[in-house]
């Protein structure tokens, strides 16, 4: 009898430790599946905030916790870049920010319920590095939509559009009437500012590096013309007579009938618009609707008028996505 109580009491123990290690197992398993679905849902998670956020049209902002615009309504205040470019954007005798992109940005984010707008003072050259490394959040510098910026940055639509303007000694003592001009005298040289588009519209008028003079801003270019270290300085025509009207030299004069420079036989005629990084598709979106019932009530032609520019200088219906192409 007692054998088989022991026995019993064995074979109970043994049923016992199997069922003990099969909720083991049973645990372990579970252990494994929660595991693996962490993961993958982690997985998932990085693959969609590492995507580009390149906007490849219709695509949104990125998984990013809140957006640039979002962040700013909050905040209640978006900073800009700008060059210290004047009609574009600058600080008047009253050390207040203007120009037409300033205002143009100014009007539309107050609308967007942004009611206060900071600014960081930057080189033309270092604005795009500086929107990219998120020194501020919009390029308001007037900047000109071409496809090589549009790898870089997500631009408004245009807010206007202007030539090229050329400055030289009084009387033009070295003739120079278009950029193909200064090409064909090798002695001549010219003033411009670095990263601007007027350095390829040189180049490919066959201007050479050896007669740039790459001045970091437009003061410099001026600087330049009048110390004898350039024979022209080229610019837009806006900020052009700005700067001409600004040093009121009797010694420099404006080249009147300056032909406008062409690329592959087009005509080089610039778009200026605001710009975002690439990931700020709600940003630009909203700006776009913004700028365009501006252009409908005739609210941008009057900020561009305080400006000085006219009606020629109204973008019309060309947009960014159209500039952007390699074709444009
Ligand atoms: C308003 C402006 N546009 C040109 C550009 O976008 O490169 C340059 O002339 C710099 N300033």
């Amino acid at each position: 009898m007692e054998m088989t109580s022991s026995r019993i009491h064995v074979s109970l123990l043994s049923v016992r430790k199997k069922r003990s290690e099969r909720l083991v197992e049973r645990n372990v398993r579970k252990k494994w599946m929660m595991l693996i679905l962490a993961t993958m849902l982690l997985l998932t998670a990085c693959s969609e905030n590492g995507s580009s956020g390149k906007n490849d049209g219709g695509q949104t902002d990125n998984g990013n916790a809140a957006s640039t615009l979002e962040k700013a309504k909050e905040q209640g205040y978006i900073t800009i870049g700008f060059a210290g470019e004047n009609p574009y954007a600058y600080k008047d005798e009253n050390g207040e920010l203007t120009g037409e992109a300033v205002e143009i940005a100014r009007t539309i984010l107050k609308r967007l319920g942004i009611e206060e707008m900071r600014a960081e003072l930057t080189e033309f050259s270092g604005l795009i590095a500086g929107l990219q490394a998120k020194r501020f959040d919009i390029i308001a510098a007037g900047m000109f939509i071409n496809p090589e910026r549009c790898e870089a940055v997500l631009f408004a639509n245009p807010e206007y559009s202007i030539g090229e303007g050329l400055a030289v000694k009084a009387g033009n003592p070295l003739n120079l009437t278009s950029y193909k001009a200064i090409a064909e005298n090798k002695d001549a040289k010219v003033a411009v500012m670095s990263g601007a588009v007027e350095i390829g519209y040189l180049e490919a008028s066959g201007v050479t590096e050896a007669q740039m003079v790459i001045v970091p801003d437009q003061d410099a270019a001026i600087s330049a013309l009048q110390s004898g270290r350039a024979d022209a300085m080229t610019m837009t025509g806006p900020a052009l007579q700005s700067r001409l009207d600004q040093a009121g030299d009797e010694g420099l004069e404006r080249v009147m009938d300056f032909e406008q420079p062409t690329v592959d036989g087009n005509s080089v005629r610039g778009y200026g618009a605001s710009a975002f990084r690439l990931d700020d598709v709600s940003l630009q979106e909203a700006f776009n609707t913004e700028l365009d019932a501006m252009k409908e009530n005739g609210e941008l032609l009057q900020i561009l008028q305080q400006f000085g520019f006219t009606e020629q200088e109204l973008p019309g219906d060309v947009t960014a996505p159209q500039l952007c192409s390699p074709q444009a």
